[in-house]
């Protein structure tokens, strides 16, 4: 398997778009364009094998053409479930994402493969506002056997580019043969994903 099809779920600005431009240009911008939901694609070697990633970040407000959650989920081979360590809110959220993703898992045939499930603390660099403990993250990470990562995206390069790097191996070994229902809308090239990240609108931090 070549394509690789990985969503980056998660409630409104717990990080997801900060996340993926961080793996994708390796900067940290600070403000990010959120008005469309867009597939970034990215040919990756992993194991020496050539890989072509497509990562889709979600659009939190109302947009024309906008995919259910669902559509979301039986879209995608891996998942990031990204909460912010600073907000109890977001981590509600992500509990509900990880059981959703397990039950649509449980309702499709058992031909297929388990779907891959990362998930993201976020924001780790504002642990002095913390209201999601370490441990609530992984005991959630077991309960839906998910890898679990702390980790700030504002400040860390390497741990951002490990983890999406294990997922993309992880999903591609995991060889989960997909239906491919109705594809999320919107792709942007890397010349797009850097109009969107210096684009029209922005969010303050
Ligand atoms: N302190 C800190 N702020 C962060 C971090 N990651 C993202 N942010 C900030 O959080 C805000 C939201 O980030 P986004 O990447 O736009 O979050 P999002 O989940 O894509 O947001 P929506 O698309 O609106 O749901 C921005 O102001 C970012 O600068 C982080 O690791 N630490």
């Amino acid at each position: 398997m070549n394509d690789i099809k990985v969503a980056v779920l998660g409630g409104e600005g717990v990080g997801k778009s900060a996340l993926i431009v961080r793996f994708l240009t390796r900067r940290f911008i600070g403000e990010y364009a959120s008005s469309s939901e867009c597939i970034y694609r990215k040919r990756m070697s992993v194991d020496g094998r050539q890989l072509n990633l497509e990562l889709y970040d979600p659009c939190s407000q109302p947009c024309e053409g906008k995919s259910t959650l669902n559509e979301q989920i039986h879209w995608a081979d891996g998942f990031v479930v990204v909460y912010d360590i600073s907000d109890r809110s977001s981590f509600i959220t992500a509990t509900a994402i990880v059981h959703l993703i397990r039950e649509l898992n449980l309702g499709a045939a058992k031909r297929e493969s388990e779907s891959v499930v990362f998930l993201v603390g976020n924001k780790q660099d504002l642990c002095h506002m913390r209201e999601v403990g370490k441990e609530e993250g992984q005991r959630l990470a077991t309960d839906g056997r998910c890898q679990f990562y702390e980790l700030s995206a504002a400040e860390c390069y390497q741990e951002v580019a490990l983890m999406f790097t294990k997922l993309v191996r992880n999903a591609s070994v995991s060889g989960k043969a997909k239906e491919r229902r109705r594809r999320p809308s919107g792709s942007k090239s890397m010349a797009k994903l850097i109009n969107n990240v210096f684009g029209k609108r922005r969010k303050s931090v």
